[in-house]
């Protein structure tokens, strides 16, 4: 599904600044997690140049205004009921591709990094917080694919290296794909299964999207031991690890997730 110019443009200007703020250190960190391109880390770019993502703003009372938007929650609300968690949280920078292609982001489905259910209860807004085009690395979906099951997950073979956390889902190279053009504050809300990514930026100038997943408030964790998404959990856990909180794959989400909307479930 997706909205035309949802969200109010100053509103995404303030996100945008607030992201500058952060890739220039004046303001703290916090509890946010900034994430570096590999090609363009090893090339010594700084600043919006360097950080292709910020994750983890629930905390943030610039950018979680954009999880707590009540008009998006009324769309979230038809697909998770009347009590919201704000599950994962991101804002992503496409920096001028270095010419590694690193900037692209694998084909995948979302649903692989949750550890709970039911998928159906999930799902994402993602904003467009400027023009984006099949040039500058517009998101790419293969339509009716969110009606599939969740797929193995590996970092695909790329000459360049890629980014942390980038699994992707193999052999749909040559599927069709339709992409995504959007206007400034256009929003599309999709399926955890659906698959989707995103191509490189080909232009001199960023691009940059906002985005928020969502599930219902009583949502069910899962064992994952024995599935697909066993890599996934490993490498979360080590990261958390090395950050010092050695919480386990499932906590590592309740940690992360907010209410927006509704009451909290009690368990
Ligand atoms: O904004 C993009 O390029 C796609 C991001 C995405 O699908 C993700 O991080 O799960
Ligand atoms: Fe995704």
């Amino acid at each position: 599904m997706k909205k035309m110019q949802l969200i109010d443009e100053s509103f995404l200007d303030k996100c945008k600044q607030r992201f500058l703020d952060l890739c220039e250190k004046k303001v703290p960190w916090g509890s946010l997690t900034m994430m570096k391109d590999i090609s363009l880390s090893k090339k010594g770019a700084v600043g919006e140049h360097l950080y292709y993502k910020v994750q983890d703003f629930v905390y943030d009372s610039v950018l979680f205004e954009y999880c707590r938007h009540p008009t998006i929650l009324d769309y979230i609300e038809c697909f998770t009921g009347p009590d919201i968690m704000a599950i994962h949280t991101m804002l992503i920078n496409k920096p001028p591709d270095s010419g590694s292609l690193t900037s692209r982001h694998p084909l995948h489905q979302d649903l692989h990094y949750f550890p709970f259910r039911p998928a159906n209860r999930i799902v994402c807004a993602w904003t467009a917080m400027e023009d984006i085009t099949p040039e500058n690395g517009c998101l790419v979906v293969l339509p009716g694919s969110h009606k599939g099951k969740l797929l193995q997950h590996d970092y695909p073979e790329w000459e360049n290296g890629v980014n942390k956390m980038y699994h992707g889902v193999r052999g749909f190279d040559d599927h069709p794909i339709m992409e995504l053009s959007m206007t400034k504050g256009d929003t599309v809300f999709f399926h955890p299964i659906l698959i989707h990514g995103s191509g490189p930026n080909r232009t001199q100038g960023f691009r940059k999207a906002i985005s928020c997943h969502y599930s219902c408030a009583e949502m069910e964790f899962i064992d994952i031991q024995g599935t697909s998404q066993e890599n996934i959990a490993k490498e979360i856990e080590e990261v958390t690890k090395r950050r010092g909180l050695e919480l386990n794959f499932q906590d590592f989400w309740k940690f992360r997730s907010r209410l927006v909307r509704g009451q909290q479930a009690v368990k």
